[in-house]
């Protein structure tokens, strides 16, 4: 018998999802190591901002205590292309794991991929970047139109967490269906803020404590400033515009309605925003009261009209018995409208943030990376 196919894993970013992923991976490694033709994946490098944990003679690293060995780190964070040229050097393919939101690490996916390394991540930064940046992951990727030597990209989670909605988008489109509209609640901090402070039937409580509780929940953005100011919807509509054929410039190329208090935009920090944000508790309160009086409730909502070449992100109004009135929890609701399912589209729904949900979907990309290198 030959031995099992070597994979490296190289984890960036250890926060609520890295923690979440380095548990499952923990599982696949176990699953794979006895499937039918086994595979031996190895996690090789653990890193978050500050340090790392890196196995220079690509010996695993014990996957339960990797982070408690990184705490221990006492060596200075070493820059991280030293530590990409290294893993470029591996003897067998490497997954790198994107757990971080950082756009300098986003911007460098073209030259990870070319140099072979495949990547997998819920960072929406580099696929909603600039166009120009999405083709360029797109020509480097062998799943893309790069050459069989480069590395492989999947990024599920960057839109609906572990909710299969870029694998149902990319079947559709790859299966000759044409997809006219996309609309639905996209963000899992925003459906719980709004579920909580605004629920069908009346109560909720203060806006800005369901803010804070959302993060505390791990829903919201590193920054949560980053989900109220509607950029996080607006960077989901954009990978999902590009997967469906529109070639959309930015996340600020298409009206996105900002949530933050004018008052609070020069905030230095989201530590400053969140103090803060208590003053203006009583706008939101006009907002719920007026909406109230129609017989309705408010919901933070994105659209992408394929054919008009049109895309939006903001509030509107529902009445309580509307499908998306209904969500619960940090729910997101997805309705593809496409010629093949005609009027009634096809709806993706179910938890669109939180650790564990969101490293599912990294989870599953990994896989999808194992089986394309085996
Ligand atoms: N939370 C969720 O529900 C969802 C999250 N996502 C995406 O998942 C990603 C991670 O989110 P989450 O885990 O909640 O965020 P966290 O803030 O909890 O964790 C971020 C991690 O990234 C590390 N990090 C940041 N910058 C760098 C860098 N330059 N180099 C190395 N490490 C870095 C941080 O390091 P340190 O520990 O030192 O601070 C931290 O470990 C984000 O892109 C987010 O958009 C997507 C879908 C849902
Ligand atoms: N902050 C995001 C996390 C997932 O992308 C959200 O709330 O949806
Ligand atoms: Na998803």
């Amino acid at each position: 018998m030959s031995a099992p196919k070597q994979i490296f894993v190289a984890v960036v970013g250890v926060g609520g999802v890295g923690k979440a992923f380095l548990n499952q991976l923990d599982h696949i490694r176990q699953r794979l190591s006895s499937a039918p033709v086994p595979v031996a994946l190895s996690l090789v490098l653990v890193r978050r901002s500050t340090k790392q944990l890196f196995s220079r003679d690509f010996a695993p690293l014990d996957i339960p205590s990797a982070l408690s060995k990184l705490d221990a780190v006492s060596e200075p964070q070493q820059p991280f292309p030293d530590t990409l040229a290294a893993l470029a050097r591996a003897p067998g393919r490497v997954i790198l794991v994107d757990n971080t939101s950082d756009q300098a690490l986003a911007e460098t996916y073209p030259s990870i991929l070319s140099a072979g390394l495949s990547i997998v991540t819920p960072n929406k930064k580099a696929f909603s970047h600039s166009h120009a940046l999405w083709q360029a992951i797109q020509q480097a990727a062998a799943n893309g139109t790069g050459p069989a030597t480069a590395g492989h990209v999947y990024h599920e989670s960057t839109v609906g967490a572990g909710l299969p909605v870029l694998s149902t988008l990319k079947e559709l489109v790859d299966t000759g269906d044409r997809v006219t509209k996309i609309e639905g609640v996209f963000s899992g901090t925003m459906s719980f803020l709004f579920n909580s402070f605004m629920p069908v039937g009346g109560g909720g409580g203060s806006f800005a404590a369901e803010v804070t509780k959302a993060k505390n929940l791990g829903y919201t953005e590193p920054d949560p400033r980053d989900d109220l100011n509607g950029l996080d919807v607006a960077r989901k509509l954009t990978i999902l515009a590009r997967l469906a054929g529109l070639p959309v410039e930015s996340p600020t190329s298409f009206p996105v309605q900002s949530l933050i208090p004018s008052e609070l935009e020069s905030c230095s920090s989201g530590d400053e925003f969140l103090t803060r944000l208590p003053e203006f508790d009583s706008r939101m309160e006009e907002l719920k009261e007026s909406a109230a009086k129609e017989g309705k409730v408010v919901r933070f909502v994105g659209s992408i009209d394929v054919g008009a070449k049109a895309v939006k992100v903001g509030l509107e109004k529902f009445d309580a018995s509307h499908p998306i009135a209904a969500l619960k929890g940090s729910d997101n609701i997805i309705n593809f409208y496409t010629e093949r399912y005609g009027g009634n589209p096809l709806i993706i729904q179910g938890a669109g943030a939180g650790a564990d949900v969101t490293a599912m979907g990294v989870s599953g990309d990994l896989l999808k990376v194992v089986r394309a290198l085996q």
